[in-house]
């Protein structure tokens, strides 16, 4: 047992690499990241690079308490806050990225900027069969004021008749929202999860995403659920992931989130969310990303 209660059982994978964990925002996401390096199986995939995976496992994030950014090494929040609103114009080209200085999509765009109907597409304008589109986002902002207990409220972007023009398949395929006394509450079913890169970024983007949902429906959050199918450390990030465990998250409390009310969910931009309050974090760790 460690002065802050976790016993050496909850983190077995942790323990295994002589690392007792603190309590805090990273030690669930730490655990995964070691139990893949200890016991991953070896996988080759699609970029070439090889990875070590384990399947479907689930990090779970008490909202309530503070906002789920990683601080065992900085996140990039600016990225983060943009790929969100990037998705929530239903824009499907890298330029508005680009304009604002965030290149996480460069790879993937063609020489125009076009990535296909991935994330934005699905979410804001899904084709329906009368030749009319679906605004996802909408409706479901719509259910959680009028049904909240509705057990229906999921938002996909996982088009089958469309991934054959997307640049990549949706990695977040979907996602569901929960409401129980007035606590908005999202599970992500994340297919396939680049554990080092990627997954840091997606935990903050649905832990804001939550608060946005609930801001417009009045109601409190509640927990983020993040469920990964494929959840796999790349062959050429193994240096760094073994940095980054080998960082003590010592008793960094969790950050804090700002976000100013919008009109709409339309109409948040980057000054209205801050999620630097409280941020305690270590150094930046740079890594490739696999193509
Ligand atoms: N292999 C792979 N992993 C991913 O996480 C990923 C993809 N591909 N393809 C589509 C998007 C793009 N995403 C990305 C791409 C790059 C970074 C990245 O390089 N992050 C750096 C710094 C970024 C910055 O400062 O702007 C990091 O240190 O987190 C993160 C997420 C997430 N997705
Ligand atoms: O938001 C994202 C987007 C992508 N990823 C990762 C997961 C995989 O490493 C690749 C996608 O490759 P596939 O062969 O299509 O699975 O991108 C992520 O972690 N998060």
């Amino acid at each position: 047992m460690s002065e802050d209660g976790n016993t050496s059982d909850e983190y077995p994978h942790l323990s295994r690499l002589g690392l007792v964990p603190p309590a805090g925002v990273d030690v669930a996401y730490e655990e995964l990241l070691a139990e893949v390096l200890l016991d991953g199986a070896v996988k080759t995939d699609r970029t070439g690079t090889g990875t070590r995976s384990v399947f479907a496992r689930q990090l779970r994030y008490d909202l309530t308490v503070g906002f789920p950014r990683i601080t065992t090494k900085f996140v990039a929040m600016k990225a983060v806050k943009g790929e969100l609103l990037w998705f929530l114009r239903g824009d499907m080209n890298a330029r508005w990225l680009q304009e604002r200085g965030i290149s996480i999509w460069d790879e993937w765009a063609d020489a125009e900027g076009e990535l296909g109907p991935i994330y934005g597409a699905q979410w804001r304008s899904w084709p329906a069969r009368d030749g009319g589109t679906i605004d996802q986002i909408a409706g479901l902002i719509d259910t959680l004021r009028r049904d909240p207990d509705s057990r229906r409220m999921l938002v996909s972007a996982w088009n089958v008749g469309e991934l054959d023009r997307m640049a990549l398949a949706p990695c977040h395929a979907f996602f569901q929202c929960y409401v129980a006394d007035g606590h908005l509450s999202l599970q992500v079913y994340q297919r396939s999860a680049d554990l080092f890169l990627g997954v840091p970024f997606n935990i903050a983007s649905y832990a804001l995403l939550t608060h946005m949902l609930a801001q417009q429906a009045d109601l409190e959050v509640g927990e983020l659920v993040w469920t990964g199918g494929d959840c796999h450390v790349y062959n050429n990030h193994v240096s760094q992931v073994r940095q980054q465990l080998s960082r003590v998250p010592a008793a960094y409390p969790f950050p804090r989130l700002r976000l100013e009310r919008a009109e709409s969910i339309d109409a948040y931009a980057m000054e209205d969310i801050d999620a630097s309050a409280g941020y305690q974090h270590h150094p930046t760790i740079k890594a490739p990303v696999a193509v």
